[in-house]
């Protein structure tokens, strides 16, 4: 295979020696030198064709250093051209005579109870660390008990917090193993509890808060994150956290809930990473009394400087991080849609518009094969006309237009309701731009203003929540939509997808579906519920449902665009996303009637979805990969580009 410049020396780096770098405060011209030798050991260590060397005059470089304290800690330096490089030596603790409290201070380096011997003794550990040298394993079983033994998930979270924050790789290894019982605790429904207390359950930064005061300085504070060009930031600025509304620098409990799952679900190095919230001010009003509050104490600016705020911000990304993806968060609805538009030929996705939509057309694709309702047959009721609703009705039209329907044709499945229900042209309020597509001109005047009324009047197969709002798929409408299904004929199965997060606002529960339904819907939501078992005349009957959450999409959306060097993300990669993520499942997930793999196959399918991104990024002429390297696995298919993803993802190992 041609031999790639991989996506990151560093990370190459890390995958493939043990940690080692070290502390040191390189001011004088001999530690310069170390440095020298430190580097040049280090490049020949890495596989990636690039000597840090080469393009470092020493001379400068000494002049030059301008490192923070943690920069120093962490083994960092920054030469001449500002480009931050690391460093990693194994024997340099020893050589320093640096205390092997360092060490275990730092968590990319701290191995917990499984230091060998010989590093005990090279790295001044003797003493420090219990006698037992455990694997990584036994150290994953102790953290299963402790996890296992707290009595609230938001303490189960704190304890998975200040793991990842002593020990990187213990911490992803217990992720990795364990991700459907873990996942709910990193993530949502947990992730959405911890956003609204995150100001009271604060101890340490985990991301970059950038608040609009400090907007002359964006670049300088993006440049003060510890590790080299990362590939991948999830930034919020906390308007629309899940359905809990506008949480402001709380929010940014989502931005790390969600590179986790890049971590765990998608193997991306955790030293790429990089949370961001944009502090604009909040106008949760909770939070602006509240005495612990960490973000600015004002309400958010007009639309107007929020704006000049975000194309600051989009500035200094490309300035200094010119490689990095960003994905957009839970920023508010019209934001969302905005910002997508005004920033879609940089490096960057909306995770709710597209890779929601993502993920909802690869569950619907499933579904339609399981319901017994052909898919030209199917009509579809939107709960909810927000970003996610919006962007989940785009992508599957997309999908209908891509097998031969009309554009109007395909739009004409879609009935998509708001607040002050079905959304038509006449109305009789001004619509918001981004639902004018979906809003219809056939209801002859006539204005639906419940759910129950559209049911009636559409008669729809497949109904799909988006609207934050616990509750709204009631039992008369969940029966509603069964009747309208039922009249199709014999044996056809409703689409129920209430898909709100987290479970507070989940449209209905799985238990009320499988209850209203008689055990008939084909259902999916955000956040997981457990399975049903119902018992009739001494029968047990098992029923599984599916968490249809853009987890399955957005951490090989964006190892894809990583991995193929992409110059943007277009829309035939996003699209790609969900038809890969639609054929992932194995005969157990289809013999059990699941529409998406199993929760413990996120890495599996993550690996699908960045594969075939990957080869999108080609078709698309978006890859900036050597063309030599495309010739070679278009040649050798699939297997090989699969067999090279894996070797390029993280993978803890003590
Ligand atoms: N499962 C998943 O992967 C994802 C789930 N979501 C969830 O979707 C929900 C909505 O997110 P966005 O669309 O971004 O929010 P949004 O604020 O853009 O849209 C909400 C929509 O729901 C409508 N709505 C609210 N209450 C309603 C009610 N009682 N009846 C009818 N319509 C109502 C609003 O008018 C608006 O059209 C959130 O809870 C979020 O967590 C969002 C992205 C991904
Ligand atoms: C899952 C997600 O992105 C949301 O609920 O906003
Ligand atoms: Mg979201």
């Amino acid at each position: 295979m041609a031999s790639y410049n991989n996506f990151s020396s560093a990370s190459s780096d890390n995958l493939s020696t043990p940690r080692s770098a070290s502390p040191s405060s390189m001011t004088s011209r001999s530690s310069a030198t170390t440095l020298s030798k430190r580097m040049s050991l280090s490049s020949r260590r890495n596989t990636a064709p690039f000597n840090p060397l080469a393009a470092v005059d020493m001379e400068a470089l000494e002049n030059s250093m301008k490192m923070s304290a943690l920069d120093q800690l962490r083994g960092y330096a920054q030469d001449h051209y500002g480009t931050v490089k690391q460093y990693r030596d194994v024997d340099y603790v020893t050589r320093n005579n640096a205390g092997g409290n360092q060490v275990l201070r730092e968590p990319a380096w701290n191995k917990g109870t499984s230091f060998t011997p010989g590093e005990r003794v090279s790295k001044n550990l003797s003493g420090l660390v219990p006698h037992v040298m455990e694997s990584m394993e036994t150290q994953c079983t102790r953290a299963m008990r402790m996890i296992n033994s707290r009595g609230t998930n938001i303490d189960k979270y704190l304890y998975l917090s200040n793991l990842k924050a002593t020990n990187t790789d213990l911490f992803y290894r217990l992720l990795m193993d364990n991700v459907g019982q873990l996942m709910p605790l990193v993530y949502t429904p947990t992730i959405g509890d911890v956003c609204l207390q995150y100001s009271t359950l604060y101890t340490h930064p985990e991301a970059l808060y950038i608040s609009i005061k400090q907007r002359k300085s964006i670049a300088t504070i993006l440049r003060n994150w510890p590790y080299p060009n990362p590939s991948i930031c999830v930034v919020t600025d906390g308007s629309r956290i899940l359905g809990l509304g506008d949480l402001g620098v709380n929010g940014v409990g989502i931005a790390i809930g969600k590179l986790a799952l890049y971590i765990g679900a998608a193997g991306i190095h955790p030293e790429k990473t990089l949370p961001i919230v944009l502090d604009c001010g909040t106008s949760n009003e909770d939070n602006l009394r509240d005495p612990l509050y960490l973000g600015l104490r004002q309400k958010r600016p007009s639309p107007e400087v929020a704006r000049e705020f975000m194309d600051e911000f989009m500035a200094a990304v490309k300035e200094v991080y010119p490689e990095m993806f960003v994905q957009f968060e839970d920023f508010e609805t019209e934001k969302a849609f905005e910002y997508l538009d005004r920033y879609k030929n940089e490096k960057m996705f909306n995770d709710d518009i597209q890779g929601t939509g993502a993920v909802v057309l690869a569950g619907y694709i499933g579904a339609v094969n399981l319901s017994g309702v052909p898919m030209e047959d199917q009509k579809l009721v939107f709960m909810g006309a927000g970003s996610a609703g919006v962007g989940v009705a785009k992508q599957v039209m997309e999908y209908y237009t891509r097998r031969g329907l009309t554009e109007k044709e395909a739009r004409e499945k879609f009935y998509l309701v708001d607040t002050k229900g079905l959304v038509t042209r006449d109305r009789g309020d001004k619509l918001a731009e981004h639902k004018n597509i979906f809003a219809r001109s056939d209801n002859n005047g006539h204005q639906f203003r419940t759910l129950e009324e559209v049911i009636e009047y559409v008669k729809p197969t497949a109904l799909i929540g988006l609207t934050a709002t616990f509750g709204v798929f009631t039992e008369s409408v969940v029966r509603a939509l069964k009747s309208s299904v039922d009249s199709g004929g014999f044996g056809r199965r409703p689409i129920l997808f209430p898909l709100s997060n987290p479970l507070t606002k989940a449209e209905c529960t799985f238990e009320q579906a499988i209850t209203w339904t008689e055990g008939s819907a084909i259902f999916a939501s955000g956040s997981p519920f457990s399975s049903v078992t119902t018992k009739s005349h001494d029968m047990a009957m098992t029923y599984h449902p599916n968490q249809g959450n853009n987890v399955y999409v957005f951490p090989g959306l964006g190892l894809g665009a990583i991995l193929s060097k992409a110059s943007r993300v277009t829309d035939l990669m996003v699209y790609t996303s969900a038809e890969a993520l639609s054929g992932c499942l194995n005969q157990e997930e289809i013999r059990m009637g699941l529409i998406y793999p199993k929760i413990s196959r996120v890495r599996d399918a993550s690996v699908i979805v960045a594969r075939e991104v990957m080869k999108a990024a080609r078709r698309e002429g978006v890859s900036t990969l050597p063309e030599e390297t495309w010739v070679e696995w278009e040649e050798w298919g699939d297997v090989a580009l699969t067999k090279w993803i894996k070797a390029q993802v993280y993978d803890p190992q003590f």
